[in-house]
């Protein structure tokens, strides 16, 4: 049976914005109150899907959550009409309704951790949603990410969607971001590779003292037992906390892998050899690990460009090319680096550069824009078809985003109870585009 590896891409929501919500996240910090582009930043995410398509990829998209989220806001005491609700917020607790507001459910990498039938005890595909607890506007995700997942991958048989991990910083988990997982070809079983920022539960080990580390050991192992993998298929390696503290706040700015590829930075992780070892040997075959030296490309270049959010992706005709965003053709010692890798002799032969630079300035690169999900034949044939992109799908959400969108969008226009309006009405419509059913609490 053929194997892909399909990628779903989190659609930019209506109010995508730059309120500075992310501390550790240097790109959200430093355009905090610009004024945003959400029709720009949708179809920039669009035409990057859309490429990847037209290369012969499998490609889907999710859905966006709705905002602003009012019953998040209700739940904190704000009352009144949906309107009423808004305006008190901005007032007295501005802050509270820019959490509320984020359109962060586009960086679908952070949307859950998957892993493939092939590495399953039961042989289905498990979804666990990511908690995002370290973020108090990401935190408010995981419930409807799972109804979206849920109206996404429906089918019993071939996928299994479990609850989110407990709610609480000892189990940070941040999902896809800090999970990577190596095969020597889609179908057969992997290593999956954990990278944790720190141990919740053991003082001594080491974290990062400037910013937070947003996954902890114990919410990856919690991940690895719901997801029935074998112990001798996983690795659990730890982040380095060092580059944490300068700015990598997910695994994905600092290290990507695709089949037996490992690119990243070598001062990505801790006991790098040992656990590189680790891998080899559970992987029992060739592993290329693609290192890039601080001589090559500084931390600060590396998390500036996005040199390592890049998406690796396996070809049709089995040649991988490397997703790029333009920002790293605009980095002089990153675009020299990757005009050099094609030539290496890595399994790497080509670089494809994409604009996604309304969501480069919140630190949301290619690979944060996407959810990687290896599948059989028959477990792509059990998704949502009207999930899956191709031309006719394309056009419709451009269509339904011009409708919708606005072309600019500040913070201070969080306050307009017209949003709420607009959202909801673009987000109904979605839904019968994407044929999902009932996923958001407005339409319950
Ligand atoms: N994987 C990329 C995630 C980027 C995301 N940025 C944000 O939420 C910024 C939102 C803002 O600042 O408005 C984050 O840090 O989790």
């Amino acid at each position: 049976m053929k194997q892909f590896e399909a990628n779903f891409d989190g659609l930019v929501g209506p109010t995508h914005n730059y309120a500075g919500l992310s501390f550790g996240n240097v790109a959200s910090y430093s355009n905090a109150a610009q004024a945003s582009n959400p029709k720009a930043a949708a179809k920039q995410g669009l035409q990057k899907a859309k490429a990847l398509a037209d290369l012969g990829m499998v490609q889907g998209v999710l859905a966006p959550q709705e905002r602003p989220d009012l019953y998040t806001l209700r739940r904190i005491g704000f009352s009144g009409t949906d309107a009423e609700v808004l305006q008190k917020a901005a007032k007295q607790a501005p802050a509270l309704l820019n959490a509320c507001c984020s359109a962060s459910s586009m960086w679908t990498a952070n949307a859950a951790t998957v892993s493939p039938s092939a590495d399953t005890r039961d042989g289905k595909v498990h979804f666990t949603p990511a908690n995002l607890v370290d973020k108090l506007h990401r935190s408010i995700e995981p419930l409807t990410t799972g109804n979206i997942l849920k109206a996404t991958f429906n089918n019993d048989r071939h996928f299994k969607h479990h609850l989110h991990l407990p709610e609480h910083a000892n189990f940070g988990d941040e999902g896809a971001a800090n999970h990577t997982r190596l095969c020597s070809d889609y179908g057969k079983a992997g290593v999956e590779l954990f990278v944790y920022g720190q141990s919740a539960t053991n003082p001594n080990a080491p974290k990062p003292v400037k910013y937070p580390a947003r996954q902890t050991l114990e919410a990856s192992q919690a991940v690895a037992r719901l997801h029935q993998l074998e112990d001798e298929s996983c690795v659990f390696m730890q982040q380095n906390p060092d580059v944490i503290d300068q700015g990598v706040f997910h695994n994905d700015v600092i290290s990507v892998g695709n089949q037996n590829v490992l690119f990243y930075h070598e001062q990505a992780f801790l006991d790098t050899e040992a656990k590189f070892a680790e891998i080899s040997r559970k992987m029992n075959s060739e592993v290329h690990f693609i290192k890039v030296s601080t001589e090559q490309v500084s931390i600060d270049d590396a998390v500036r460009s996005y040199l390592f959010n890049t998406q690796i992706i396996t070809l049709p005709n089995g040649e991988m090319a490397i997703v790029a965003p333009t920002d790293c053709q605009e980095n002089p010692a990153v675009f020299a680096y990757l005009n050099e890798l094609t030539t290496l002799g890595t399994p790497i032969k080509q670089v494809k550069y994409f604009d996604v630079k309304q969501s480069m300035q919140n630190g949301g690169g290619p690979a944060c824009l996407r959810l990687r999900v290896a599948m059989n034949e028959q477990e792509i044939a059990a998704v949502n078809q009207h999930t899956l992109m191709n031309d006719a799908l394309f056009n419709k959400l451009n269509s339904w985003v011009e409708k919708h969108y606005r072309d600019t969008l500040t913070v201070a226009d969080l306050a307009d109870p017209q949003l709420i309006i607009e959202s909801r009405t673009a987000l109904d419509e979605l839904t019968q585009i994407l044929k999902l059913g009932s996923v958001y609490q407005f339409q319950k």
